[in-house]
Parts: C-alpha cells; sequence; structure tokens
C-alpha cells in the first residue's frame, strides 16, 4: 500500500531488538501483576514490542524537552529574564477501529509508562464522551451512526484539548458507559495537569470539516492500531459476549435484554451492528486516518503485535 511507503516497517523480531540507553524498564516480575489484569495479553507483547515502545516514547519525551529548551533559549533576548516557557502534557494519541483494542493498548501503556517513570506523571482518558448522549442522537436521527464524525461533540473535544496543553488547573471531561451504552450524566473523569496524557478514540485522527483546529493538533506522539477488519470482527464479537455476560443478571444494562435470548441470535445482532455501522466507520472514516499516525501497531489474528510501522516523514 502506497502509503506504507511513509513507514519503516520492522518485524516484531526486529522491534524487540530496540533498547534504549536510559530509565530502566519495569522489571518483569512487576509485569506480570499488569498482565493479569488483561488475562489474554501476553508476557510476551510486553516485553517485546511495548517495552521498546516504552523506550521510544521516552526519546520523543526528551526530544520535545530539548526542542521547547531550544527555542526558549532562541527567544531570550535578555539574559536575566530567560524565556521559559512553562511544562505541558505531553499527549499521546490512540487510535483504530472500535474493538481493535485502542483501550486495552493504552491501558498497558499507561500502566508501563507510570511503573517504568514513577516521577512522571500520567494519565489516560477516552473520547467516548464527547460522543452526544443517546437522546440528542436520537433527536437528530443518528442513534445508528453512533461512533461516525457527525456522532462527536468535536467542538468541545478539540476545546477541552486545547485546555489541556494551556490550563494550568484540572480539566474535567464526561464519561461514557458501555453498560448504559450512553453517556454517564453528571459524572465526568479529570485530568490533573500530568506529564503524560494518553487520549484514546476512534476519531482523534479525524479531520473534521469547518473546523481551525482538530485533536490530533495537540498530539505530540500518535500511534494507529491495526489489524484485518475479519479479526476486529472476531474480536468485536468477542467483546459483545463479555458484555452479555455481565448484563446477564442486571437489568439495568444495556445488554440485559439481548443476553437473555440464545447466544446464537445474540451474534447475529452483533454481526448485524459490525456491518452496518462499525465496519462502515471503519472504511470511510477511522482506516483513512491511520497514515497520520507516527507509530502503527499491526496485531495479527490472536491480539498480538507481529510488525510495528514507524513513519519516517
Ligand atoms: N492484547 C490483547 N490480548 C487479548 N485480548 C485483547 C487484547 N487487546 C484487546 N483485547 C480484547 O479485544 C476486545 C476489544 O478490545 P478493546 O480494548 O475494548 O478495544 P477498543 O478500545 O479498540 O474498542 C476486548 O474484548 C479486549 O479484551
Ligand atoms: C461507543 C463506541 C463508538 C466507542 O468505540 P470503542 O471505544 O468501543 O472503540 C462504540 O463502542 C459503539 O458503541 N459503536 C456503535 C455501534 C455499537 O453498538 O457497537
Amino acid at each position: 500500500m502506497s502509503q506504507f511507503k511513509l513507514y519503516t516497517r520492522y518485524t516484531r523480531q526486529e522491534w524487540q531488538q530496540f533498547q534504549y540507553d536510559g530509565p530502566e524498564i519495569a522489571p518483569v516480575q512487576q509485569l506480570s501483576d499488569l498482565v493479569s489484569l488483561h488475562d489474554r495479553l501476553s508476557q510476551r507483547d510486553v516485553r517485546e514490542v511495548y517495552a521498546p515502545l516504552v523506550h521510544y516514547v521516552d526519546i520523543a519525551i526528551r526530544s520535545a524537552k530539548k526542542f521547547q529548551d531550544t527555542k526558549d533559549q532562541f527567544f531570550t533576548v535578555y539574559p536575566e529574564q530567560p524565556v521559559q516557557t512553562p511544562a505541558v502534557p505531553f499527549v499521546i494519541g490512540i487510535s483504530g477501529s472500535v474493538a481493535v483494542g485502542k483501550s486495552t493498548t493504552a491501558r498497558v501503556l499507561h500502566q508501563l509508562l507510570k511503573e517504568t517513570y514513577p516521577n512522571r506523571k500520567v494519565e489516560m482518558l477516552t473520547t467516548d464522551g464527547f460522543l452526544y448522549p443517546n437522546a440528542v442522537l436520537e433527536q437528530q436521527g443518528l442513534l445508528k451512526r453512533k461512533g461516525f464524525p457527525e456522532s462527536y461533540d468535536m467542538v468541545a473535544l478539540v476545546n477541552f484539548m486545547s485546555m489541556v496543553k494551556t490550563s494550568r488547573e484540572s480539566l474535567r471531561y464526561p464519561l461514557y458507559s458501555h453498560e448504559i451504552y450512553d453517556v454517564v450524566p453528571n459524572e465526568y473523569g479529570i485530568v490533573d495537569q500530568p506529564d503524560i496524557l494518553i487520549v484514546e478514540g476512534i476519531n482523534v485522527f479525524q479531520l473534521p470539516q469547518n473546523q481551525q483546529l482538530y485533536v490530533s493538533d495537540f498530539f505530540d506522539l500518535s500511534i494507529y492500531v491495526d489489524a484485518e477488519s475479519r479479526n476486529i470482527r472476531k474480536w468485536y464479537r468477542e467483546r459483545f459476549d463479555l458484555h452479555m455476560d455481565l448484563a446477564q443478571n442486571d437489568p439495568s444494562n444495556y445488554y440485559y435484554e439481548i443476553s437473555q435470548q440464545p447466544r446464537e441470535e445474540a451474534h447475529e445482532y452483533a454481526d448485524e451492528i459490525w456491518y452496518s455501522i462499525n465496519l462502515p466507520n471503519l472504511v470511510q472514516y477511522i482506516e483513512p486516518t491511520r497514515s497520520r499516525a507516527d507509530i502503527i501497531l499491526h496485531k495479527a489474528d490472536n491480539h498480538a503485535i507481529d510488525s510495528v510501522y514507524v513513519r519516517k516523514y
């Protein structure tokens, strides 16, 4: 594919040997706790793929800091009044299809960065909370377009990202719950001046029309999680199963009703949503943003990352 000409592709074997002569990566012993949180994530993935990725993030952070210091020196006219731009969060954007594993990737990276650099404050959020609430989507005939660009309040998201970079205060952002399949009323997450912020969402590399700023303008590093759509469909269905297991005895859960049906029917329903909503969204709006990423993590059918693309230019 021609867009891949912009990237150097590393096989997993090549990628795993990259080590940076800097702070130590968290010892494997500690990582095993992390892996048990995400039972099917292989310890090998953490060691072979995420450890070099954490080092790469560290290089990017140090380079950004050096560039800022050099710019400050450049703009200093009176040495007794040195320009000192305040430190701002280093923002990592993660995108990819619904159910490709963005939030799992974000959680693992979050945990590893926290453990490896205990002096850095690392936070993460998902942009799902910036979806319009179901009531609004319904009113506008957009319920079947959930996840498409028009279903997000992109202005609010861009304003929020701008505040992340410019404000010196803690900021709140809206939360989404898969259990109620809606934005959670009156509940918020907090971003409290982190050193590193991971922002994960299907829409974060998109360029909405009629806006002067894009979400990705605020990213210092961007990662796209990629996989063949037939695999993602399978993972979507598996996650659907998990949602149904959780909902089985909970009538307040969005998936309760479908969880009472035979699994075959539920799978048909999941497939219908996949083919009518999430796959078209992937093909039309998400995948075309892939080449904006600095790094593409490609996953094979068992979730293992088999190659890593790093943007050259
Ligand atoms: N590395 C992984 N190993 C095993 N399962 C994974 C991995 N990454 C994601 N999954 C599973 O795949 C499904 C989709 O992942 P999730 O992180 O929820 O995707 P997204 O945030 O992109 O929608 C979930 O059921 C999750 O448990
Ligand atoms: C809320 C979402 C757009 C978020 O994407 P995700 O975090 O799952 O990648 C998605 O989970 C979703 O609900 N899509 C609409 C179609 C569906 O019910 O799957």
